[in-house]
C-alpha cells in the first residue's frame, strides 16, 4: 500500500472527483459516512454520552459538520463548536447549511472556549491535511484547552496541528487523540514514534479513492499490510528436495551468548531453509547439537568466540552477528566474509547474500571502511541505536528516515530498521513500513529470531532480495502477534516467536 504526501492526497481527491464524476460534496459525504460507520461500531449512544465536535474552516471542518449531522440523525447527543474564520470552504458551507436546526452550534472565542468536562467525547475536525503552518493564536489555545481536559478524543483524518509528512518543533500545538480515523491510506506521520502521543490508535477506512491515481503516483513510502503479503511465499513444488531451498550458514555466538545463536538457528530452521550449518565457538558445540539436531555444526577453533571463516563454497546465504561479540578475530572474519561475498565467478555469478546483525553491525560501525566492501543487496538489521553507530545521531524520526534512505542508496543495501513499524530501506530509495508486531516483541532475542528468518528466506533462490526481506519482516511480526495471543505482551519471549513462525508463514 502506498503512503502519499499531503500534496498528493489533495491531487488524489481531485482525481477521484474527476474520474468518478462526483461532486466534492459527495466525496465529503463518503468520508463522513466512513467515519460515522467506524464511530457507530466503537461507541453506542449510551457509551458516547454527549459529543462535542470541534470544526475548523476547511474541509476537515466540513467533514466534522457532516459527521455531526449523521450522528444526530442516529440519535447521538451532539453539539458543534466552530472556529471563527474569515473564509470557509464551499463544502464546509454546504454542510453548515444542512445541519439540523435543533443541533446546538456555538462559535468559539478566546474568552469563550468550549466547556470540556472529564470523560466528554470530543471529535477533532479542526484541521486536516490542509494544515499549512503550525497552529498559533486561538486554534493553538483551543488545542491546548482540549489537551489539558480529560476528554476522550477521536480525530478525523489526522490530529489537528500535526503535519502529514514533515517534522515539527517539540512545543507545537497538536491535538492528542485517543483514536485517529483516516481515509483510504495511512499517513507517514502515523508511523513515527515521535507522533504516537498525538495519533493514538489509528484506523483507515476505505472511501474508494482513485486506484488509478494511486498506482500512477510515485512515492518513496509504502505500508506492508496483509493484502500486500497475500501469496508472498511461493508454494513448495511437489518434487522439491532439501537442495531446492538453499543451504545457509550462520556465524553466531560467543561465551555467554550461545542462546542468541540458538534462537537464530531455530528461527532459520522454522523458516523453510533446505539445510543449515551453524558455526559456533567451541563452547557452543554441545548446546547446538543437543538443542538443534536439525542443524549441522561447525566448531570454531576458538573456544569463546568466532575466529575463523569456514569454506563458503557450499552456501547460498550467510548470516553473521547474533551473540557474536566484538573480538578482533571476529572482526577479521567479518572482513573476509565481505571480501569473499563480493567476489563473483563463473560458478557464482551473483554476490553471496549476507545478513548482518547485532555485534557484526557494531563492528561495521567501528570500522566504517568495511561498508564499502558490502555486496549489493546485503541485508543489515539494526535497531535505532545500532543504526546511529553506522551513521549519525538523528535530530528526529524524519531525519532518521532520511539517513536511512540515503544509507541504503549509497551502499546499495537493504536496511531493516527495527521498531514499532519496522522500516525496510531499499537500494532504490524506497521505504517500506511493516504492519505486524507488538510491544511484547521488545524483548531479548527477538532480533536474533529475525536474523534466522531472513537468512532462510535469502537462501531461497525463488525469492528476490527485497521480496525475501519484506516477507521475513512481516512474518516475524505476525509470528509475534500469534504468540502474544497466547502469552500476552509481558509474557512473550523470543522462543515463542520461533514457535509461531510456521503458522505465520502459512498465512502468507
Ligand atoms: N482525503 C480525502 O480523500 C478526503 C479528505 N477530506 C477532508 O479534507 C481535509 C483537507 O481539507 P482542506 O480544506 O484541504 O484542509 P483543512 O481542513 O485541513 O484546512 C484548510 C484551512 O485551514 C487553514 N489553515 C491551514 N493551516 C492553518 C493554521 N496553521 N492556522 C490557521 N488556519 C490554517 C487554511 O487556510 P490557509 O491560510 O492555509 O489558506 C484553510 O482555510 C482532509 O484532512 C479530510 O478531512 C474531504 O472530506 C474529502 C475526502
Ligand atoms: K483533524
Amino acid at each position: 500500500m502506498k503512503i502519499l504526501s499531503a500534496a498528493q492526497t489533495r491531487l488524489l481527491d481531485q482525481a477521484t472527483i474527476a474520474e468518478q464524476h462526483l461532486t466534492s460534496t459527495a466525496l465529503m459525504e463518503r468520508a463522513a459516512s466512513a467515519f460515522a460507520e467506524w464511530f457507530f461500531g466503537r461507541f453506542d449512544v449510551d457509551d458516547a454520552g454527549e459529543i462535542l465536535i470541534l470544526c475548523g474552516p476547511g474541509n476537515n471542518g466540513g467533514d466534522g459538520l457532516a459527521v455531526a449531522r449523521l450522528l444526530y440523525q442516529a440519535s447521538y447527543a451532539v453539539r458543534v463548536a466552530l472556529l471563527p474564520a474569515a473564509q470557509h470552504s464551499p463544502d464546509w458551507q454546504h454542510n453548515r447549511q444542512h445541519l439540523p436546526a435543533a443541533l446546538p452550534v456555538a462559535e468559539i472565542s478566546a474568552d469563550q472556549l468550549p466547556d470540556i468536562p472529564a470523560g466528554l467525547l470530543v471529535i477533532d475536525a479542526l484541521f486536516g491535511t490542509g494544515l499549512s503552518r503550525p497552529l498559533e493564536g486561538l486554534p493553538a489555545a483551543v488545542v491546548a484547552h482540549l489537551n489539558q481536559a480529560k476528554a476522550r478524543v477521536v480525530a478525523i483524518d489526522i490530529p489537528s496541528g500535526l503535519f502529514t509528512d514533515a517534522p515539527q518543533a517539540a512545543d507545537t500545538a497538536i491535538v492528542k487523540a485517543d483514536h485517529t480515523v483516516s481515509f483510504s491510506l495511512p499517513k507517514l506521520a502515523f508511523l513515527l514514534p515521535q507522533n504516537a502521543e498525538y495519533v493514538g490508535q489509528w484506523h483507515v477506512r476505505d472511501i474508494q479513492l482513485s486506484g488509478q491515481f494511486i498506482a500512477d503516483t510515485a512515492t518513496p513510502w509504502h505500508y506492508t499490510d496483509e493484502a500486500t503479503m497475500r501469496g508472498a511465499l511461493p508454494a513448495r513444488p511437489k518434487f522439491s528436495h532439501k537442495g531446492t531451498f538453499g543451504h545457509a550458514l550462520l556465524l553466531a555466538g560467543s561465551r555467554g551468548k550461545i542462546g542468541a545463536a540458538m534462537l537464530a538457528t531455530n528461527a532459520c530452521l522454522r523458516s523453510g531453509v533446505g539445510l543449515l550449518t551453524v558455526q559456533v565457538p567451541g563452547c557452543g558445540y554441545d548446546i547446538l547439537q543437543i538443542s538443534a539436531p536439525e542443524a549441522m555444526c561447525l566448531t570454531d577453533p576458538h573456544l569463546d568466540f568466532i575466529s575463523a571463516l569456514p569454506d563458503l563454497k557450499p552456501y547460498q546465504a550467510v548470516g553473521i552477528g547474533p551473540g557474536l561479540g566484538q573480538d578482533a578475530a571476529s572482526l577479521a572474519v567479518l572482513r573476509q566474509l565481505l571480501e569473499f561475498a563480493s567476489t563473483t565467478s563463473e560458478n557464482r555469478p551473483r554476490p553471496l547474500p549476507l545478513i548482518i546483525d547485532a555485534d557484526a553491525l557494531n563492528l561495521l560501525g567501528q570500522h566504517r571502511e568495511l561498508l564499502a566492501l558490502m555486496p549489493e543487496n546485503t541485508v543489515l538489521t539494526p535497531h535505532p541505536k545500532e543504526f546511529e553507530r553506522l551513521t549519525e545521531k538523528a535530530r528526529d524520526d524524519y531525519h532518521r528516515l532520511e539517513l536511512l534512505r540515503n544509507f541504503a542508496q549509497q551502499y546499495r543495501c537493504l536496511v531493516v530498521l527495527k521498531g514499532a513499524y519496522t522500516c525496510i530501506a531499499t537500494p532504490d530509495g524506497e521505504l517500506h513500513f511493516n504492519s505486524t508486531g507488538n510491544p511484547g516483541m521488545a524483548t531479548g532475542g527477538s532480533g536474533d529470531v529475525l536474523t534466522g528468518l531472513l537468512l532462510a528466506l535469502r537462501a531461497d533462490a525463488r525469492l528476490l532480495p527485497f521480496q525475501a526481506v519484506r516477507l521475513g519482516v512481516y512474518a516475524h511480526g505476525l509470528a509475534g502477534d500469534l504468540a502474544a495471543a497466547h502469552t500476552g505482551h509481558a509474557g512473550l519471549v523470543a522462543g515463542d516467536i520461533v514457535r509461531h513462525i510456521g503458522p505465520a508463514l502459512m498465512r502468507v
